[in-house]
């Protein structure tokens, strides 16, 4: 059986255990999921200054993953913060929520709306789409305009909002699936599939499954040329723990 790490990159553990559970749901028999978050970052992820901080603990847990062996790594932030660098750092397949959405979502339908939380991370999904070449699969994106963590506040407004969004997606936008766009909406796609019959995609457990394929075809990430390890020198301070 193998290991596969799946990194709640910011430090929200109602959040982490969200994650967790959608990942188990998915996972092969022999498949074991070690959830975890940084210890120390931010409680969500909601800018260009928050993913900074966080990828710092993305890395420092896809060390600790290597170090333990894990068979593969999910950074399960829509952002996908940190996402080269841990490639540099591991041995094994790093896969981000965001393109493992888009690129289930480009396998079913010709093109796919995006929906997420903040207005603002809207150009973090945008920059994305342009650095794994999805632009033109991708017919629009929306923001329920809620914070991250208003999907852990059990209220269930932000995951009213979430289906909102999706049922206008879906009449709107001519688009043939739907990308969920937060870590914290993994437990809403299956429900949400049903109920509006169109594939509604969670990045986490699509993470999960393409991790596995790697894994069954013996294709890891690639450390022949700019995903090789970092080149040697000495770190200082807090990042000391990063050398060797
Ligand atoms: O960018 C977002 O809206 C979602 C992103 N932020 C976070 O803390 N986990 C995420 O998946």
């Amino acid at each position: 059986g193998c290991i596969i790490q799946v990194i709640n990159p910011n430090t929200s553990r109602a959040m982490t255990e969200t994650i967790a559970a959608a990942a188990r749901s998915v996972a092969a028999p022999g498949t074991k999921i070690l959830a975890v978050c940084p210890q120390e970052g931010v409680p969500s992820i909601e800018g260009h200054f928050d993913e900074a901080i966080a990828a710092i603990g993305v890395l420092q847990q896809v060390k600790l993953g290597r170090e333990a062996g894990v068979s593969g790594h999910v950074i399960a932030c829509f952002g996908d913060p940190g996402l080269l660098a841990a490639r540099e750092l591991a041995n094994r397949p790093v896969i981000g929520i965001a393109e493992a959405a888009m690129h289930m979502a480009t396998l079913v339908a010709t093109r796919f709306s995006i929906v997420t939380t903040l207005p603002r991370t809207l150009v973090i999904a945008r920059h994305l789409l342009h650095q794994y070449g999805f632009e033109r699969h991708c017919a629009a994106l929306h923001a329920i305009d809620l914070p991250v963590l208003a999907l852990e506040d059990g209220s269930g407004l932000a995951q009213q909002k979430v289906r909102e969004q999706c049922i206008q997606a879906k009449q709107q936008d001519g688009s043939g699936a739907i990308v969920l766009g937060c870590g914290g909406m993994a437990d809403l796609a299956r429900e949400l599939t049903l109920e509006l019959g169109i594939p509604v995609i969670d990045g986490v457990s699509a993470a999960v499954k393409m991790i596995e394929s790697l894994n069954a075809l013996g294709l890891s990430t690639s450390k022949h040329g700019d995903l090789d390890f970092p080149r040697a020198k000495p770190l200082s301070g807090m990042f000391g723990s990063f050398s060797g």
